[in-house]
């Protein structure tokens, strides 16, 4: 595929859940995107739709001066930008000038380390963790929690326009940005959470689920995880659009901001713990509407057999 416009070739690392629609909205928003993932499959899947592909973060440094980060983790982001064992990443091939849009759920403080690091090499960083699953991903409708210099928005206008419906400038430098999506993290761990221990209670009282699911999505009890994500617990489809293994990262990371802010947070916490009991029983992979999983085993009633339907 040739560059449709004169803007700068966008560099994309990580064709996942995320990542992948994502890279998708930005191909149909008629950027020059090249998607980058260590998972053949992934890149197979994305040329399919389109795109160009490398299998190495390294290559996107000769077309790319716009680099998007869907990675898991800080981790990853850390070994896309710096190499393993500091063999040398992409941070130092990119060109002087260039910009990092950092989209994985990170603790606030690595991405203010991560900025001071980049801004030493002449580069730019965009905090813009993301929000609004797979499908608002690949919608192009994302919410960002965007935080930077103007110098970074102005180059990373035109993707995030692409991405995203909602985009927040929360801050004139790193660290607000993944401040605000940790808060999300919160509420969204503990209502996954509370979604599963409250489907588990009206199983358990013989209550039919697809009634109870009914029932909350028009009552006062309902929240957005709860009408997202018990759909795949009545379809017996936990193909992880999100997995239980991101909650265990991201609650951990509220854990350990909690404790640096001494900041006790009970609810998050057993929220945490269900989370990795999930992951240590297993389900690490799976939907993260699987911690349900945990409660079926402790308790006695039975989740509904998978179907044909995929989840959405
Ligand atoms: N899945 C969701 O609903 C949401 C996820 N997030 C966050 O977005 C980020 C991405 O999450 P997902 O897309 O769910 O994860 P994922 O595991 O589906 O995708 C991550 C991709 O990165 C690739 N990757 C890892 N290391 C790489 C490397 N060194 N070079 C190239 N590719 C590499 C993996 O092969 C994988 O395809 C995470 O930080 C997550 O917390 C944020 C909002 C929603
Ligand atoms: O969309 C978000 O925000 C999320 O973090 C969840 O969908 C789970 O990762």
């Amino acid at each position: 595929m040739t560059a449709a416009t004169t803007s700068p070739v966008i560099g994309l690392v990580g064709l996942g859940a995320m990542g992948m629609g994502s890279a998708r909205a930005m191909l149909e928003a008629g950027l020059d995107v090249i998607g980058c993932d260590i998972s053949p499959v992934a890149c197979q899947a994305f040329e399919a739709a389109g795109g160009r592909t490398v299998s190495s973060p390294l290559e996107l440094a000769a077309e790319c001066q716009v680099v998007v980060l869907v990675v898991v983790n800080a981790d990853q982001v850390e070994q896309v930008l710096f190499g393993a064992q500091g063999e040398g990443g992409l941070a130092e091939r990119l060109a002087p000038g260039s910009l990092v849009i950092q989209c994985a759920t990170v603790a606030p403080s690595f991405a203010r380390e991560l900025e001071t690091r980049l801004n030493g090499m002449q580069l730019e960083l965009l905090d813009a963790p993301i929000s609004g699953g797979a499908v608002k991903a690949r919608s192009g409708e994302l919410s960002v929690m965007s935080s930077g210099s103007d110098a970074a928005y102005a180059r990373a206008e035109r993707v995030l326009a692409a991405m995203a419906a909602n985009v927040y400038r929360l801050g004139a430098g790193a660290g607000p940005g993944s401040s605000v999506k940790l808060v999300n993290q919160h509420l969204a761990g503990v209502h996954i959470a509370a979604a599963a221990e409250a489907m588990a209670l009206g199983m358990s009282m013989g209550i039919d689920p697809d009634t109870l699911y009914d029932v909350i999505t028009h009552s006062a009890g309902n929240s957005w995880m709860f009408e997202n994500r018990v759909p795949h617990i009545l379809k017996g489809d936990y193909t992880p659009l999100s997995a239980v293994d991101i909650f265990v990262k991201d609650l951990n990371i509220v854990h350990s901001t909690g404790r640096e802010l001494k900041l006790a947070m009970p609810v998050a916490g057993s929220a945490l713990q269900q989370f990795t009991a999930a992951s240590g029983a297993g389900f690490g992979r799976e939907d993260d509407s699987a911690v349900i999983k945990v409660y079926q085993r402790l308790g006695s009633f039975s989740l509904p057999a998978a179907n044909d339907e995929g989840a959405q």
